[in-house]
This record gives structure tokens, C-alpha cells and sequence, in this order.
């Protein structure tokens, strides 16, 4: 019998298939982990945008998380798209009640690339208050950074102060994700642990097709949690299965496509080197 290590992705349904739950259970079978989902929401999207948003009740979210809990202990956890402050308080209490501090990746997703509301300006506060304390990790871009923090971020020095604020909110890792800047050739983003600041940087690709980027990322992120390795080390991993993503991105749909989320692991195959 082989056993394996578990990720949950608590998130929400992307039609099309690049970000949301879809991606994430397309990039933990590519790091080697069994993945599972809670659905917050399905939407209807494709690669134009998003069609229509179609929240789950909170008791369906809570029953996904004790079908789960009871059974299948994850070995890490994520959240993307919690959409309502009753979701947001159903997922935060059953963290508590399964123990999942130690293992909860926080992606706060807030606006689809396109523009549309993924989750409502009612729930930021309970995201800050009810869930920020209670997780390992937080993945914001730049414009969740700014929305959590009431900052405005332009500088360097910003972005490793927004880090600070993040981190009094309770996260014990904070990964300050560099996507949203465009300004250098560089995608930097940044990772602080409440002492030292870690800079990872790719160079930034020249594409539109960057759907699903920070769902796949955050999900590598918890993907190598689930395996056991540390923190610095599974962001340096997601980093690299982002950009082999975005640089072997999918020509499929007429605007903004998906990432490629085979692209990693073909890599590492085709150089006999185990992910
Ligand atoms: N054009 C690019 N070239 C290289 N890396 C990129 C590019 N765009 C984003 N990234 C990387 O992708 C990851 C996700 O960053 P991003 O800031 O796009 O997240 P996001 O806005 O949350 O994504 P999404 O909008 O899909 O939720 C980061 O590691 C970032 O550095
Ligand atoms: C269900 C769901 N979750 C997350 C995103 C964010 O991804 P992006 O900002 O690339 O549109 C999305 N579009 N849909």
C-alpha cells in the first residue's frame, strides 16, 4: 500500500479550469499529494471572465470541512475565494475545532483579474479578525496587501512595512507576492517571518495569459507544506512551478488564458530530477 500526504483547498470553482479549486488540485497531483476541496462558491468563468457567482450555503462549507475532518486529516490546508463573512467565520471555527493552525495557508483572495467580486467588502474584516489569526501563512498581491493594511504600496520599504502590519495580525509567515508590479523585469516577491526579509525573484514574462497565477502558487505553496519541507523551501519551489507555468502558458480560449500546470513537473521529468 502506498500512503501519501493530503492538501485541502477550502475555495472556490473556477468553470474554466485555470484557477480556483481546479487549479489547485491540478498543481498538488503535480507536486505528489492527495488533494481534497471544500467548495466556498461556484462561478461561472471562463477565460473572458467571470460569468456569474453562485455562493455555497455556510452549513454545505461546514459539512464539506466534517466530512473531511473526520476522515481524512489534511496535511496542509488553503484557503482562496471564502467570498462572505459567514463563510469566512464557518471556515475559521472549524479550523479550530479540527486543530489546523499550524497548517493554514491564507491566499486573500479579493478581485478577479478580470474585475469581478470574489470576496465582499463586508468580509475583509472578518478575514482580518477571524481567520489572519489563525493561519501559518498569508500570499496577498500587492493590492490585497494594500486593502488588508490600509497602505499604499510603492517602494521597497513599503512592501516590507505592509509585511510587518500583516504580520501583528497573527500569520507567522507572510508572502508579499510581486506579481502586480510591473514596473521592472523582474517578478519579485517577498517572504518575512517576523526577523529577516527573504527577496525571491524570476524574470517577469511578457504575457497576459496569467489566470490562476496566485491560486497555483499559494496551492505549491501548500502542496510542499504538505510534505514536510520548510518554509523558505516550499517558496522557492512554488516560485519555480509559477514560472515554468507562466513561461509554457496554454494558448487555449480567446482572452486571458490559464497557466500551464504540467510545465514543473515535465521539466524535472525530462531532467531525471525527482520533484
Ligand atoms: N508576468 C509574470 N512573470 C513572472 N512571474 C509572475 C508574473 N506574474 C505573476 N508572477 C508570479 O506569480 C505569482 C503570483 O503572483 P501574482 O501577484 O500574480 O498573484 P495574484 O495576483 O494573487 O494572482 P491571481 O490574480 O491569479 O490571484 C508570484 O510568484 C509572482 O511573482
Ligand atoms: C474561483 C476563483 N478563485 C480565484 C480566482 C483568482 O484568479 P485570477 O485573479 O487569476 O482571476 C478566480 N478567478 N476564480
Amino acid at each position: 500500500m502506498t500512503s501519501i500526504r493530503k492538501a485541502l483547498t477550502i475555495a472556490g470553482s473556477d468553470s474554466g479550469g485555470g484557477a480556483g479549486i481546479q487549479a489547485d488540485l491540478k498543481t498538488f497531483q503535480e507536486l505528489g499529494v492527495y488533494g481534497m476541496s471544500a467548495l466556498t462558491a461556484l462561478t461561472a468563468q471562463n477565460t473572458l471572465g467571470v460569468q456569474g457567482v453562485y455562493p455555497m450555503e455556510p452549513e454545505t462549507v461546514a459539512a464539506q470541512l466534517d466530512s473531511i475532518g473526520s476522515d481524512l486529516p489534511p496535511d496542509a490546508i488553503k484557503t482562496g475565494m471564502l467570498f462572505s463573512s459567514d463563510i469566512i467565520r464557518v471556515v475559521a471555527g472549524k479550523v479550530q475545532q479540527y486543530g489546523w493552525q499550524q497548517k493554514l495557508v491564507i491566499d486573500p483572495v479579493m478581485v478577479a483579474k478580470g474585475g469581478s467580486q470574489l470576496l465582499l467588502q463586508e468580509a475583509v474584516q472578518a478575514l482580518i479578525t477571524s481567520l489572519l489569526p489563525l493561519s501559518l501563512a498569508i500570499t496577498p498581491n500587492l493590492p490585497e496587501a494594500e486593502m488588508l493594511t490600509g497602505m499604499t504600496i510603492e517602494s521597497r520599504e513599503d512592501r516590507e512595512q505592509a509585511a510587518r502590519l500583516l504580520h501583528q495580525m497573527g500569520p507567522e509567515y507572510i508572502i508579499l507576492k510581486g506579481g502586480h508590479d510591473s514596473s521592472g523585469d523582474e517578478a519579485v516577491d517577498l517572504l518575512y517571518d517576523g526577523r529577516e526579509f527573504q527577496y525571491m525573484s524570476s524574470p517577469r514574462i511578457a504575457t497576459k495569459h496569467t489566470h490562476g497565477t496566485g491560486c497555483t502558487f499559494s496551492a505549491a505553496v501548500t502542496a510542499c507544506l504538505a510534505l514536510g519541507r520548510s518554509m523558505p523551501e516550499a517558496v522557492h519551489t512554488a516560485k519555480a512551478f509559477i514560472q515554468a507555468a507562466i513561461e509554457d502558458s496554454l494558448n487555449i480560449g480567446a482572452g486571458q488564458g490559464p497557466t500551464n500546470h504540467f510545465a514543473y513537473g515535465n521539466r524535472m521529468r525530462s531532467r531525471g530530477i525527482p520533484l
